[in-house]
């Protein structure tokens, strides 16, 4: 399969291969039970705290590891390959730390990020509503100056790690009449009275990953404030490109997994006396998802490669994240196919990483937003 060692430094190399030994002997072998149960994903993260991913994202000034985005794709799948569960939360969490830093004053980044970086704080981005997805610009949570602070009141949905979080940052409206340009965010802090996470919602995949409904009625100081007024929006959507890459990099680490698991399968299972892969009909399949899940990750590394050049990556993002999303999709529902009846029960992998890879076609923005994006580019 493709190599992309040479577009990472030897220390780079290094950790990803570490990430890659840690996946396959932390994460995986929970993977299944971490499904069955539901069980929040905390064992994993505290263990991923040890390897420094959880500020994989993060410049060393505020106490990351301070890798090219090349390797941060690339470690990203690497957890993906272990854990569907354990990756969602992890990039969930890099949703909050990134909105700090991309929008948040230094005051505000000393206070969150080297105790997040380290893993001692659990961060979580909260943004939808129930009456504003795919259009957050549409958005009705408030916040109100009141004394020195800010009295915030609304509701969020769909936000991973939302009811365990150390700190949520909450995109509120400031001023009604300015549409998206009257998007502020705020830190709120676990334990802020009137912070109120409601039900974990039951969910298809990614069983271990959370997404809660999240209540607000709470006062937070005007250092809490992420950056100036009315720079949300703009912080959202900065801190979206980001993510869609990680998207990117988790459908490919998933699908990887599945390629691998059914290559083995392909070769060991016999079927009228020879192995599976004999037959054409096999080889045709694998050979079409490893040219998809090539196209992927070729998609997944040009975005990194506009990221890490600090040119706007916005549209490479989103071409990397559909397809990505798109294609693993498919690749997981062909690998549960060559593996016949087995791949439909619990007792393989297969189901739970087609199930897993539901979400992706869906959140950070659906492929139909993805693909509004790319088409407005292309007609600018
Ligand atoms: C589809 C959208 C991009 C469309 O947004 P709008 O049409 O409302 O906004 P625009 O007119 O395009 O832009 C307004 C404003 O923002 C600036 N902008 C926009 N995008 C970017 C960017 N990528 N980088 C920098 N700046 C940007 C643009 O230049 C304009 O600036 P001016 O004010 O004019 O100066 C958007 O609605 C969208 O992305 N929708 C999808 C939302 C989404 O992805 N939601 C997912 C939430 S998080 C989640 O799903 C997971 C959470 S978790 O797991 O807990």
């Amino acid at each position: 399969m493709p190599d992309f060692a040479h577009l990472m430094t030897p220390e780079e190399n290094a950790f990803l291969d570490m990430m890659t030994r840690f996946a396959a002997e932390e994460l995986a072998p929970r993977a299944a039970d971490t499904d069955e149960t539901g069980a929040f994903v905390h064992a994993q993260l505290a263990a991923l705290a040890g390897t420094g991913m959880m500020g994989a994202n993060l410049p060393e000034a505020w106490g990351g590891a301070d890798i090219s985005a090349h390797a941060l794709f690339e470690a990203v799948a690497a957890v993906a390959g272990g854990c569907g569960s354990t990756v969602s939360a992890l990039t969930a969490h890099y949703l909050a730390t990134d909105s700090i830093l991309i929008g948040a004053d230094a005051a505000l980044r000393a206070h969150i990020l080297p105790s997040a970086a380290e893993g001692r704080m659990l961060g979580a981005f909260a943004l939808t509503e129930p009456n504003a997805g795919s259009d957050p610009a549409d958005m009705r949570t408030r916040a109100v100056r009141e004394g020195d602070g800010w009295r915030i009141k609304g509701r969020k949905c769909f936000i991973s790690n939302g009811g365990v979080a150390d700190f949520i940052v909450v995109y509120c409206v400031t001023d009604p009449q300015a549409a998206h340009r009257g998007i502020s965010a705020f830190v709120v802090e676990k334990g802020t009275p009137g912070l109120v996470p409601g039900r974990v919602e039951q969910t298809t995949g990614l069983r271990g990953g959370h997404v809660w409904e999240l209540d607000f009625d709470c006062l937070v100081p005007d250092a809490n404030r992420v950056g100036p007024l009315g720079s949300g929006f703009r912080t959202a959507m900065k801190v979206l490109d980001n993510g869609r890459v990680e998207v990117a990099a988790m459908a490919v680490g998933i699908a990887r997994a599945a390629l691998v698991a059914s290559v083995e399968w392909a070769k060991s299972r016999i079927i009228g006396g020879e192995p599976l892969g004999r037959r054409q009909g096999i080889q045709w399949m694998l050979a079409d998802m490893a040219t998809e899940l090539n196209a992927a990750e070729l998609l997944g590394h040009e975005a990194a490669r506009q990221r890490h050049a600090g040119q706007r990556f916005t549209a490479a993002a989103s071409r990397a994240k559909l397809f990505a999303s798109e294609a693993a999709g498919r690749i997981a529902d062909t690998a549960i196919q060559i593996h016949g009846g087995y791949g439909y029960t619990r007792d393989f992998p297969l189901e739970r990483y087609a199930r897993d890879l539901r979400i992706m076609r869906i959140y950070e923005g659906s492929s139909e937003i993805q693909r509004n994006i790319i088409a407005g580019q292309l007609l600018s």
